[in-house]
C-alpha cells in the first residue's frame, strides 16, 4: 500500500516507521531480521531500505602494488525489500538513486520493484561518492532528484524510455522525496531549496521525507514555509537518535545542521558513550511526543544498523 494511503488511513494518527542501510556484502540476511524483528511489535506500516554509492576499493598486488576497483560494498536493496515485503507483510521502499546509475539501469531496477509489488519508491539524488567534494552525475544518469521523479511519475503514465513500448502497463508507484529543515549543504540559501523542493512535488513527489533535526522548531518553520509556497504533501519528520559522543562534531559535518546549546551540553556532560545513547534516546522520545502532540502523519526513524535504542523510544512512544 502507497504510504499516503496508509497516512490516510490512520486517521490523524501518528505512525511510526523506520530505515535500514543493507548489510556489507558477505553477510547475513538473518542479522538484519535480528534487528528488525524488535521493531515489527510497533506495526510500522512502512520501513525504508537505502541505497549506498559505489565506491573505491583497493586491493594488494602479488607485486605490491594496489589495484583500485569501484564497488558498491552494501548492494542488495531491492532485494532486501523484497524479503522484508514478504516476511513480514510490510511496505518495504526502496531508495533509488541518481547517482551511480544511467537511466537505463534506473528504468530496470523500478522494472524490478513494478514485479515484486513495491507501491512506494523513495526518490534522491545521492550523496558525492566518498572521494568526491562535491556530487557528480553520472554520464547517462539523472542529474537531480526531480529529474528522477519525473523518470518515474513517467513510468506510471507507461511512458518507458525511448517510447519504444506500444501498449506498455502502467506502474503506480507513490514517490518519497527528501527536504531540509536546516537545508541541503549545497543549497544557496533557505529559499531556493523550498523552490527546489517545490519541484519535486510538482514533479510528481507524494510525500517528503525530512533530514534529521534536533529541535522540532526547525520542522515546524520548515513546513509552515513549504504550506506557504504550496507544497501541500505530508511531510514526515526523520530523526536520528543521538548514540555516541562523536556524533556531536560529525553529523553537523555530514549534514550541516545545528545541534541545539541544550543537547551539546548534555552530551559533555555524559561520561561515557553508554550515557550519550541513553540521551539520545530520552531527546528522541521528547521530540517524537512533541512531533506526535502536534500531528506529524509519521515519526521515521534513522536505525543506522542496530535497533535497541529505536526500540526503547517507540516503547515510551507508540
Ligand atoms: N530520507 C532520506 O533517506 C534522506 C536522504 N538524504 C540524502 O541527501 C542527498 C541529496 O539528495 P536529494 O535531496 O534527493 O537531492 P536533490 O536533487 O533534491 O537536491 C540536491 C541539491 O541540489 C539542489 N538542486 C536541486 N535541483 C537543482 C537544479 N535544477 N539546479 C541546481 N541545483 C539544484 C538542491 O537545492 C540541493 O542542494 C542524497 O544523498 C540523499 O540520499 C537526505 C535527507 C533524507
Ligand atoms: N545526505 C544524506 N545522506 C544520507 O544517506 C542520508 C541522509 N542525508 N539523511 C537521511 C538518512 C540518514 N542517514 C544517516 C547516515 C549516517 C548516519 C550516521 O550516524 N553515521 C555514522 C557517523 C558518521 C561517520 O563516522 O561516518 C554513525 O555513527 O553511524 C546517520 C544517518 C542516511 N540518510
Amino acid at each position: 500500500m502507497k504510504v499516503t494511503d496508509h497516512i490516510k488511513q490512520a486517521n490523524g494518527k501518528t505512525l511510526f516507521s523506520f530505515e535500514i542501510v543493507p548489510p556489507q556484502k558477505g553477510q547475513n540476511i538473518h542479522d538484519l531480521y535480528n534487528n528488525v524483528d524488535p521493531l515489527m511489535e510497533f506495526k510500522p506500516p512502512f520501513i525504508d531500505v537505502t541505497t549506498s554509492r559505489e565506491e573505491f576499493v583497493y586491493i594488494k598486488k602479488e607485486n605490491g602494488l594496489l589495484e583500485q576497483k569501484m564497488t558498491r560494498m552494501r548492494p542488495g536493496t531491492v532485494g532486501i525489500c523484497a524479503a522484508l515485503k514478504y516476511k513480514y507483510d510490510v511496505d518495504a521502499i526502496p531508495h533509488v538513486l541518481c547517482g551511480g546509475f544511467t537511466k537505463e539501469e534506473t528504468e530496470y531496477v523500478l522494472v524490478d520493484c513494478h514485479y515484486l509489488g513495491l507501491d512506494n519508491i523513495m526518490a534522491l539524488r545521492g550523496d558525492a561518492m566518498k572521494h568526491e567534494q562535491y556530487f557528480i552525475p553520472t554520464v547517462g544518469g539523472n542529474n537531480y532528484a526531480a529529474e528522477l521523479v519525473k523518470q518515474i511519475h513517467e513510468l506510471n503514465q507507461g511512458k518507458y524510455l525511448h517510447e519504444i513500448i506500444e501498449t506498455p502497463h502502467k506502474s503506480d508507484f507513490c514517490i518519497g522525496v527528501a527536504g531540509y529543515p536546516e537545508k541541503h549543504l549545497e543549497a544557496p540559501s533557505m529559499e531556493t531549496d523550498l523552490r527546489r523542493l517545490k519541484e519535486k512535488v510538482d514533479a510528481g513527489a507524494d510525500y517528503v521525507v525530512t533530514q534529521m533535526f534536533f529541535d522540532n522548531q526547525k520542522y515546524f518553520n520548515f513546513v509552515e514555509k513549504a504550506r506557504s509556497i504550496g507544497i501541500t504533501v505530508p511531510i514526515i519528520p526523520g530523526i536520528k537518535p543521538i548514540a555516541i559522543k562523536r556524533h556531536q562534531q560529525v553529523l553537523p559535518q555530514i549534514f550541516r545542521l545545528d545541534l541545539p546549546e541544550e543537547l551539546i551540553l548534555e552530551i559533555e556532560a555524559c561520561k561515557d558513550n553508554k550515557q550519550v545513547r541513553q540521551l539520545g534516546i530520552e531527546w528522541a522520545i521528547q521530540q517524537s511526543k512533541d512531533l506526535i502532540a502536534n500531528g506529524a502523519p509519521v515519526v521515521h526513524f534513522y536505525s543506522m544498523g542496530k535497533s535497541d535504542n529505536i526500540k526503547a523510544i517507540a516503547k515510551e512512544v507508540f
